[in-house]
């Protein structure tokens, strides 16, 4: 079968896809299909998702997209154009490469792809990974033939579950690299260890670890009270610290002018690290960390859940993101704690202390999560793919 794949713009729109992906193009006993399908993945020309997807050795065409929800109406004008190419772009690439299916996780690049699919009557399969759906792809999924939910209770924006609406629960479909990983703590700190030369890391010290970051482009407000009040948590945990590339050259200010503090002995300030991205890190890193800081982007209700990581969720206050329902539904659950933004510097030190101090409470935490991890998600949706290609429309 001839898959095609979209989605872009940032992290939480990739990550997804290139799990179903890799499941697509690995089939073994368990999947549908006898023989890999073909992938082709449309993303935005200059993309971030771009280095990603060809990182991962999949078929990359970039076509024009630009942002349609702008304050300057000229801006709103020239990005209309480069949809209107755009449309164009990707009929092509649909009569080129003939898909059964198309498959889509998010981000402005999949408007014209899911329009070019309607109008080639390509059957198309949306991935909506948050708990709410903003309204762009409360607009596509009347164009989708299925769209399928991280949870049961965001089902009801897209009519219920099938066949009563379009939605079908599958879970988040998470990197087969992290459901290996999470499998053994001990064995994914090891390898972390040695893929960040960060030998302490692989002692057996009972020290926790604390991985901290803010989505895939890195929060400004979690850094900042990190920076802040990191030194107070180094005789409780190691740290490690993803600050994102956009703060990075605000992390080396910091490490230059502030770093270590008089009063904080080698071996502590050695107990963190910070790193401006993880790549294949990543898996290790959650798998191996015991508590976490971060955004409450979506991959927060899929990766925390199979990595068994109890969190503080610190939602990105911004109307239309909607990361502050994502939250909710881990707190529901017993599986994070939530802190507003503006709370941070205040509370974020405290908060972590508390939690670093009660093994109880976090082993509680891994238990609620654990309920909620859905590690065959991408084989869900790659069964999904599967069924409506050979339905069609
Ligand atoms: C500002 C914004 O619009 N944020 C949205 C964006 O967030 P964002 O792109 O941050 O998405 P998520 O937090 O859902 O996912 C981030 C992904 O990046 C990975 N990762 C992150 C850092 C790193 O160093 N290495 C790495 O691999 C994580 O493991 C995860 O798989 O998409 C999400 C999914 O629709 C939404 O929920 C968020 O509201």
């Amino acid at each position: 079968m001839r898959v095609l794949i979209s989605g872009g713009g940032t992290g939480g729109h990739v990550y997804p896809a290139l799990a179903v992906a890799a499941r697509l193009r690995r089939p073994d006993a368990g999947a549908e299909a006898a023989e890999p399908h073909t992938l082709l993945w449309i993303g935005s020309t200059h993309g971030m998702e771009r280095q990603l997807v060809e990182r991962a050795g999949v078929a990359y065409r970039g076509i024009d997209t630009g942002q349609l929800r702008v304050n300057n109406p000229l801006t709103a004008v020239v990005n209309a154009g480069k949809m209107v190419r755009g449309l164009g772009q990707s009929l092509a690439a649909v009569d080129h490469f003939r898909p059964h299916v198309c498959f889509v996780t998010g981000g402005y690049v999949c408007a014209p792809v899911v329009l070019a699919c309607r109008l080639r009557r390509v059957p198309v399969l949306i991935y909506l990974p948050d708990m709410v759906p903003g309204w762009a792809i409360r607009w596509l999924s009347r164009l989708a033939q299925r769209v399928a939910v991280t949870f049961p209770a965001a089902a009801a924006a897209f009519g219920g579950e099938v066949p009563q609406g379009k939605a079908v629960v599958t879970g988040y479909p998470v990197r087969a690299e992290l459901v290996q990983a999470a499998r053994d703590r001990q064995a994914a700190r090891q390898t972390l260890a040695r893929l960040l030369s960060w030998p302490e890391l692989a002692q057996e010290d009972g020290l926790p670890l604390l991985l901290i970051w803010g989505g895939s482009l890195g929060a400004r407000s979690i850094n900042q009270a990190t920076w802040q009040g990191v030194a107070e948590l180094l005789p409780h945990a190691r740290v490690l610290h993803i600050v994102g590339q956009r703060d990075w050259p605000l992390y080396q200010e910091w490490a230059r002018d502030q770093w270590p503090p008089t009063h904080l002995s080698p071996e502590w300030t050695s107990r963190y690290r910070a790193v401006p991205y993880l790549h294949e890190e990543m898996a290790y890193a959650l798998a191996a960390a015991d508590l976490s800081v971060a955004r409450a982007g979506a991959s927060t209700l899929g990766e925390f859940p199979v990595a068994r990581l109890p969190s503080v969720l610190v939602p990105l206050p911004i109307a239309g993101v909607n990361q502050a329902r994502n939250a909710q539904e881990l707190v529901r659950h017993g599986a994070a704690v939530m802190l507003e933004d503006g709370h941070l510097t205040d509370r974020l030190v405290p908060t972590l202390l508390a939690l670093l101090a009660d093994p109880q409470r976090r082993q509680a935490m891994a238990e609620a999560l654990a309920r909620l991890a859905r590690p065959d998600a991408a084989c869900a949706i790659a069964r999904e793919l599967g069924a409506l290609g050979r339905a069609g429309t």
